[in-house]
């Protein structure tokens, strides 16, 4: 069986105090892609921010990429951060710096110092989304969809396990979102997990795969879209 990069067993999550998600069990495997679902308020984020260690577990066990998030320290939080690849819908470039400022921002305040490493890996997650030339250009220079493309190629700097995206079409057109999902899905392909939260049934369909949907403080691990 391919080894898992998340496992949750018994996690209670909370927002303050308020339970929002009990008892889940998570088991998410390498290279795996996986929509998450579920009404608005249902708990998605809240789980996401459990797995990106932004919210502490209250019962049960977690690990993600091989950090145990029960005895998870703040200081151990950005090295996480490194194993993980966070989208959210919100594009979130640095308006006032080209594509390869953007990414290079990320690079060195992750330790990256060798200029000439810098730039190849930058040249190579830019081929990885297919924008290659875009690499001097301004955010606003560019499309809805190139710009998400470039936040995937920003995901992807420091080589993670996993990717998280939250609503990452929940901006872009139709035909914008579902080449999206297929680049996800071939990241996926090449071996990162891709946990997608979604409310684009579209899109779910267009894609078959396997769906953790949270309903009623629950966590239902296979479920399915009507
Ligand atoms: N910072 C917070 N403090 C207190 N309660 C919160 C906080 N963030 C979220 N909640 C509550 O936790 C519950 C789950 O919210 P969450 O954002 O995880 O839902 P969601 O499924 O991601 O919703 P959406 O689809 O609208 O993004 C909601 O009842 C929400 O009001």
């Amino acid at each position: 069986m391919a080894e898992n990069v998340i496992t949750l067993n018994n996690v209670d999550v909370f927002q303050q105090k308020h339970l929002v998600l009990s008892n889940v069990d998570l088991n998410i495997a390498k290279g795996e892609f996986v929509f998450l679902i579920g009404a608005t308020g249902s708990g998605k984020s809240s789980l996401l921010k459990i797995i990106y260690g932004d919210l502490h577990i209250g019962n049960g066990e977690g690990s993600v990429a091989n950090f145990n998030l029960k005895t998870l320290s703040d200081k151990e939080v950005p090295f996480l951060r490194r194993k993980l690849g966070i989208v959210f819908q919100d594009f979130q470039l640095l308006s006032d710096r080209t594509v390869e400022q953007n990414l290079e921002f990320v690079l060195k305040a992750t330790g990256w110092k060798d200029k000439n490493l810098i730039i190849e890996r930058i040249k190579d997650v830019l081929e990885k989304v297919g924008l290659r030339s875009k690499i001097k250009k301004m955010p606003h220079e560019l499309s809805g969809g190139e710009q998400q493309r470039i936040v995937i190629a920003r995901a992807l700097l420091n080589n993670p396990e996993i990717i998280l995206a939250d609503e990452p079409t929940g901006n872009l057109d139709p035909e914008t979102s579902e080449e999206i999902v297929m680049l996800l899905k071939q990241i996926s392909q090449n071996g990162t997990a891709v946990l997608m939260a979604t409310h684009d049934y579209h899109i779910i369909r267009t894609f078959p795969s396997r769906i953790i949907k949270c309903e009623n403080g629950l966590v239902h691990e296979d479920a399915q879209i009507a």
